[in-house]
């Protein structure tokens, strides 16, 4: 799977492109116009025949620059084109300023827009437009777009028109898919030799649409990077361990599910029936006395044991002590699901990842907890050695790092990866387009699923997906990783019979297994 480029990368890439090769920038800026040109012809043939009309966006740099191409090339299909430039004509440069030229020689007219008047005077162009290309800022965005540039993008969204954005949609982060102040929602995207992290990371990645990518003539050999950054989530690359065909369930591994309170004993039994699917050898619930018959009932080939209960009835004080007495020997530990918010929970959490060196996911309450206890949690993970995998989602991600919501999901990537890194563990921030982050940095964006997975229970069925692949001794990478891609993929093979509003988690089970023993893909 090639990686996804950040816009540094991508540069170099051009600059190789241009300098050892000997492709002038301008040919590239061709290629590139001519890519979105295509696109647009295809998706709105009236442009070709004369009965449609273009206003197109430019800015000053090397993304305008593919805009001038964009307007002469549509100006000679036969298509009404409107050209704002938001800058002044003398003031481009370089291969931008070339075609900029190209275009006034052809007669074509140029718009500076510097102020709300010049908008104002220019609403016609946006009327009429059939179509609005986005040819303001590519990878050079460095700053939130604001301004009149802003001012122009609210226009065209309440306009409605379409709009295809020319290498990303300006005001989203090539480097991570965050957005800087006001960005232009795109219908189509064209870009360029590579997608950029900000085609896939979200909340950019929404705001793509149909994104195509059109070779411009950089060489494949330099759009090779050795360091990884940022890579789609694929199973390609993962070489899970084989199964030994000889094992017996002792072979592989006894997970442990600690979770449950009252009126929550159906979370701590989803994680088993998800755990179940991927094979683990053994598994064992270990829940509140009072909710651990009821956990029991839905899931007949786990054991379960009774954790000492609070008056509450939630996780009472030393689970590890009844766990120990039960005589088990877990190989994973899955903590959280339906575990509450009790006094006790968060020394009980504490105190398992302190006692429970082994590969662990903490999700849920287990989050909720960890989030009080910052300084206690810093001390653990001093102390372990065993990976630790947190599964957060944005709410319980905000709690995390004491953020807002909005401000976790405006920078989702960032703040996954920091955490992971700061934390030295493992970490998933759920929702659409979930990244997974590594302690040393690396990151996936996994593309797997749909809103059918927006629904209660199907966090606590990954929970066990990925500690019953972490069991039976899959590393921390594979396990989180397959995980969360089979999670999402289950859903989208269930919703291509059923659609996806109304999924429930548990009708993701036959597909799970399916897809863990390579007979779906
Ligand atoms: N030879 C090349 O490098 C090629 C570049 N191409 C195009 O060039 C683009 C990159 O061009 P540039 O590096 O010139 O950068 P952009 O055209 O993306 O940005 C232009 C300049 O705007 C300024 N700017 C950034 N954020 C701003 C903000 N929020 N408000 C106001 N000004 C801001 C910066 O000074 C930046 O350099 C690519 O996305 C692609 O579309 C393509 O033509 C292919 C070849
Ligand atoms: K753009």
């Amino acid at each position: 799977m090639p990686p996804l480029l950040t816009a540094a990368q991508m540069s170099a890439a051009d600059r190789k492109t241009i300098e050892r090769i000997g492709l002038p920038g301008a040919v590239l800026m061709e290629n590139a116009g001519a890519a979105c040109v295509e696109i647009l012809l295809a998706r709105l043939p009236e442009l070709a025949t004369g009965r449609g009309r273009v206003l197109i966006l430019a800015g000053r740099g090397n993304n305008g620059g593919d805009g001038f191409v964009i307007a002469r090339r549509l100006m000679q299909a036969g298509a009404g084109v409107t050209l704002w430039l938001f800058g002044e004509l003398d003031h481009l440069r370089g291969d931008a300023a070339l075609h900029a030229q190209v275009f006034v020689n052809l007669g074509g007219t140029v718009r500076t827009i510097a102020d709300a008047a010049d908008i104002e005077a220019g609403r016609g162009a946006l009327s009429h437009a059939t179509a609005v290309v986005d040819a303001v800022f590519g990878t050079g965005l460095q700053r939130p777009v604001s301004g009149i540039i802003a001012s122009a993008f609210e226009q065209v969204i309440a306009s409605g028109k379409p709009v295809l954005a020319v290498d990303i949609p300006s005001g989203v982060s090539a480097d991570d898919g965050s957005i800087l102040g006001t960005a232009l929602p795109a219908r189509w995207t064209v870009t360029f030799a590579a997608k950029k992290i900000g085609h896939v990371a979200h909340p950019g990645a929404a705001l793509c649409g149909e994104t195509t990518c059109a070779p411009i003539g950089i060489p494949d050999d330099l759009l090779t990077i050795a360091e990884h950054t940022v890579a789609e989530n694929t199973l390609a690359d993962l070489n899970p361990p084989a199964r030994l065909q000889a094992g017996h369930k002792g072979s592989f591994g006894h997970l442990l599910i600690v979770g449950g309170s009252p009126g929550k004993a159906g979370a701590p039994a989803l994680t088993a029936l998800g755990a179940q699917r991927m094979g683990p050898g053994l598994l064992s619930i270990a829940a509140p006395r009072g909710v651990r018959p009821e956990a029991a009932q839905f899931c007949p080939e786990a054991m379960t044991l009774n954790l000492p209960e609070s008056e509450s009835g939630e996780i009472g004080a030393a689970p590890w002590e009844a766990i120990a007495a039960s005589g088990i020997k877990p190989a994973g530990l899955a903590m959280g699901p339906g575990l509450g918010q009790g006094e006790a929970t968060a020394a009980a959490v504490l105190g398992l990842l302190a006692r429970y060196d082994i590969p662990t996911v903490a999700d849920a309450d287990a989050l909720n907890a960890l989030a009080r206890e910052p300084i206690a949690l810093a001390q653990v993970l001093e102390q372990r050695r065993a990976p630790l995998i947190l599964t957060p989602h944005p709410g319980e991600m905000a709690r995390l790092i004491n953020k807002e919501v909005a401000s976790v999901q405006a920078a989702r990537l960032p703040l996954a990866r920091e955490t992971a890194q700061r934390w030295g563990v493992w970490l998933l921030l759920k929702g659409a387009g979930s990244v997974i982050a590594a302690p040393d940095g690396r990151v996936w964006i996994n593309s797997t699923g749909n809103h059918g997975l927006a629904a209660g229970g199907s966090g606590d069925l990954l929970t066990g997906i990925v500690a019953g692949l972490l069991s039976q001794g899959w590393s921390a990478e594979q396990a989180l990783r397959a995980g969360v891609y089979w999670h999402g993929r289950a859903a989208d093979l269930v919703a291509e019979k059923r659609g996806a509003a109304g999924l429930a988690a548990r009708d993701l089970l036959p597909e799970l297994q399916r897809l863990r023993n390579g007979v779906a893909e």
